[in-house]
C-alpha cells in the first residue's frame, strides 16, 4: 500500500473528482458515509455524540456524519468552528444541509467565543477539524479547544488524522496540541505519520476506510514511503524446486557469538536452517563448541581461534551469504577483525547487533565499507551509529535515509512498523509484527532468516522485504497461541514454518 503525502493526496481528490463521475460533494458523502458505518459499528444510538468542525473539509466530512448519525437516531450537537468568516465549499453545503435536516439536537456555529459544551464518560466526540490540510501546528482558541477535550473522560474519535497532527512531519509540532483519539478512522490509506512510534499516543486504533479514490491515479503515481502487504511478498517468493539439493540451496555464514552470548548465535543459526538454507556455517569462539553442537545439531561449526570473542576474519569465497554481529561483544580485537572481515568480504551481508555498536563507535571506518550491505539496527543502533540524539521518530527515519543513500546500502530500521530504507531513498514499513516480540533475542532471529534469504539466492531488497514480513508473521501466528506475553525468540523461529505456509497457501 502507497503512502502518499498530503500534497499526493490533494492531487488525488482532484483527479478522483475530474476523472470518475463523481462531483466533490458525493465524494465527501461517500466518506462521511464510510465513517458513519465505522462509528456505528463501535457505538450505539444511545451514545451522546459531540461533533466538532472545522473550517476545511475536514469539517465538511465532519458535518455530513453529524447529519448520517442523527438521521440513524444518535442525539449530536454539533459545533462548527468558523472563526474566519471562511468554509470550504463542500463544508458550507454540508452546514446547510445539517441546519435543513432539522435533525441534530444542536448546532452552534463558533464565531468568536466559545463556551465549551461539558464532555463526560460516555459521550464520543467526533474530532473533525482538521485533517489533511492542517498547514501549521494548532495555536490559540483551536490549541485550548484541543486540550479540553483531550482531559474529558469521553471518547474520542478522529475523522482522517487526530486534529493538530500533520501527515508526515511532526519534529516541529507543538504536541501538547494535538487530539488523542481513541479511533483514528482515516481516508483510503495511512499517513506517514501513522507509522511512527512517538505519535501512536494520538492515534489510538487505526482504521483505514476505503472511499474508491481513482484506482488509476493510485496505480500510476510513485510514492517514497509504502507498506508491504502479503500480496508483495507472495510475489517475491521463489518456489522450491523439486529437483533441489542441499548445493543449490545456498551456503550461509554465521559469525556471531562469544563467550555469555552464545545464545545469539544458538538463535540466528536455528532462524537460518529454518529460513530453508541448504547449509549453514557458523563461526564462533572456542567455547561456545558444545553449546552450539548440542543447540543445533544441523549446524557445521567453524572455530574461531580465541576462547571468547571473534577474532580473525575468515574467507568468505565458499558462502553465499553472511550475517555478522548477534553476540558478538565489541572487544578491541573483535572490533579489528570485523572491519577487516566486512572489507574481504566477497558476498551478501547482513550487519546487525554488536556489530552496528562496533561501526557506531570507529564511524571513520564507514567509509571503508562494501556497497550493499544490509543493517539491521533497532533505534538505539541507528542513533549511535548515525550520531542522532533527538528521540523524534520521523527525524530518526530521515537519518536512516540519509544513511542508507550515503553507505549506498539497506537500513532496516527495526520497530513496530519495521522501515527498510533503500538506497534509492524508498522506505518500505512492514505490517507483521506485534509487541510480543519485544524480548531479547528476536533481532538475532531476523538475521538468521534474512542471512538464508541472501544465501538462497533473493537479492538485498528482497532478502531484506521477505525476511521482515516474515519474522514478524512468525511472531504473529506464534501470539495467536502463546500470547504476547509469553512469547520469546526461539517461539519465532519455531512459528517460521507456519509462516512459510502461510505464504504458500
Ligand atoms: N483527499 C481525500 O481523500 C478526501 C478528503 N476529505 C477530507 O478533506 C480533508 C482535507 O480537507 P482540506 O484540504 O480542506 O483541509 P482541512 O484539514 O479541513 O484543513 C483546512 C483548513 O484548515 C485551516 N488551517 C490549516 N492549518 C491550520 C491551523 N494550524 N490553525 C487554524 N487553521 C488551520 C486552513 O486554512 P488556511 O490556512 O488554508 O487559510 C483551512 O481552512 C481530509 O482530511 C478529509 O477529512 C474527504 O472529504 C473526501 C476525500
Ligand atoms: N512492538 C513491536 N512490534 C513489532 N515488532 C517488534 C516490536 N518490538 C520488537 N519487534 C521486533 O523484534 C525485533 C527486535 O530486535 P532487537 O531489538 O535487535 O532485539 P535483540 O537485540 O534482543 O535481538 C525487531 O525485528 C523488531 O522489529
Ligand atoms: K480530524
Amino acid at each position: 500500500m502507497k503512502i502518499f503525502t498530503s500534497a499526493q493526496i490533494h492531487e488525488l481528490d482532484k483527479y478522483t473528482i475530474e476523472h470518475e463521475p463523481i462531483t466533490s460533494l458525493n465524494l465527501m458523502e461517500r466518506a462521511a458515509k464510510a465513517l458513519t458505518r465505522a462509528i456505528e459499528q463501535e457505538w450505539s444510538n444511545r451514545t451522546p455524540v459531540v461533533v466538532f468542525a472545522g473550517p476545511g473539509n475536514n469539517g465538511g466530512d465532519a458535518l455530513a456524519v453529524a447529519r448520517l448519525l442523527s438521521e440513524d437516531g444518535y442525539g449530536v450537537s454539533v459545533f462548527l468552528f468558523n472563526v474566519h468568516n471562511k468554509l470550504s465549499a463542500d463544508c458550507a453545503t454540508n452546514k446547510k444541509r445539517l441546519i435543513e435536516g432539522k435533525r441534530v439536537k444542536q448546532f452552534t456555529e463558533v464565531t468568536v467565543n466559545f463556551d465549551p459544551p461539558q464532555l463526560e464518560a460516555g459521550m464520543l466526540v467526533v474530532d473533525g477539524l482538521f485533517g489533511s490540510g492542517l498547514n501549521k501546528p494548532l495555536a490559540g482558541g483551536f490549541a485550548a479547544m484541543v486540550k479540553y477535550i483531550n482531559q474529558s473522560a469521553a471518547k474520542i474519535v478522529s475523522i482522517d488524522l487526530p486534529s493538530g497532527l500533520m501527515s508526515e512531519d511532526n519534529s516541529y509540532n507543538i504536541r501538547a496540541n494535538i487530539i488523542r483519539a481513541d479511533l483514528t478512522l482515516t481516508l483510503q490509506q495511512k499517513k506517514l505519520s501513522m507509522m511512527m512510534a512517538d505519535n501512536q499516543q494520538y492515534l489510538g486504533r487505526i482504521k483505514v476506510l476505503d472511499i474508491r479514490l481513482s484506482p488509476e491515479f493510485i496505480q500510476r503515481t510513485e510514492s517514497r514511503c509504502s507498506i508491504l502487504e502479503e500480496k508483495d511478498i507472495r510475489q517475491l517468493l521463489k518456489p522450491r524446486g523439486d529437483f533441489a539439493h542441499k548445493g543449490s540451496m545456498g551456503t550461509a555464514l554465521l559469525i556471531a557469538g562469544s563467550y555469555g552470548m552464545s545464545g545469539a548465535s544458538v538463535l540466528a543459526t536455528r532462524a537460518c536452517l529454518r529460513t530453508g538454507v541448504g547449509k549453514v556455517i557458523t563461526h564462533t569462539p572456542k567455547r561456545n563448541y558444545e553449546i552450539m553442537q548440542i543447540s543445533v545439531p544441523e549446524a557445521v561449526l567453524q572455530m574461531d581461534t580465541e576462547e571468547t570473542i571473534f577474532s580473525e576474519p575468515v574467507d568468505t569465497e565458499d558462502y553465499h551469504a553472511m550475517g555478522i554481529g548477534p553476540g558478538l561483544g565489541t572487544s578491541e580485537a573483535t572490533a579489528i577483525a570485523l572491519i577487516a572481515q566486512l572489507r574481504r568480504c566477497t558476498c551478501p551481508v547482513v550487519v546487525d547487533a554488536d556489530a552496528l555498536n562496533i561501526l557506531a563507535s570507529h564511524r571513520a571506518w564507514m567509509q571503508q565499507l562494501p556497497k550493499n550491505l544490509i543493517f539491521t539496527p533497532h533505534p538505539r543502533e541507528l542513533d549511535r551509529l548515525a550520531g542522532i540524539t533527538s528521540s523524534n521518530c520521523t527525524e530518526r527515519l530521515f537519518k536512516a535515509c540519509e544513511l542508507a543513500d550515503r553507505l549506498h546500502g539497506y537500513i532496516l530500521l527495526k520497530g513496530h512498523f519495521s522501515a527498510l530504507c533503500h538506497p534509492d531513498g524508498k522506505v518500505e514499513f512492514c505490517s507483521t509484527g506485534n509487541s510480543g516480540m519485544a524480548t531479547a533475542g528476536s533481532g538475532d532471529v531476523l538475521t538468521g532468516i534474512i542471512t538464508a534469504l541472501l544465501a538462497r539466492g533473493y537479492k538485498q531488497a528482497d532478502a531484506a522485504r521477505i525476511g521482515m514480513y516474515l519474522h514478524g508473521l512468525a511472531g504473529d501466528l506464534a501470539i495467536k497461541d502463546l500470547g504476547k506475553e509469553s512469547l520469546i525468540a526461539s517461539d519465532l523461529i519455531d512459528y517460521l514454518p507456519k509462516a512459510f505456509l502461510r505464504l504458500e497457501e
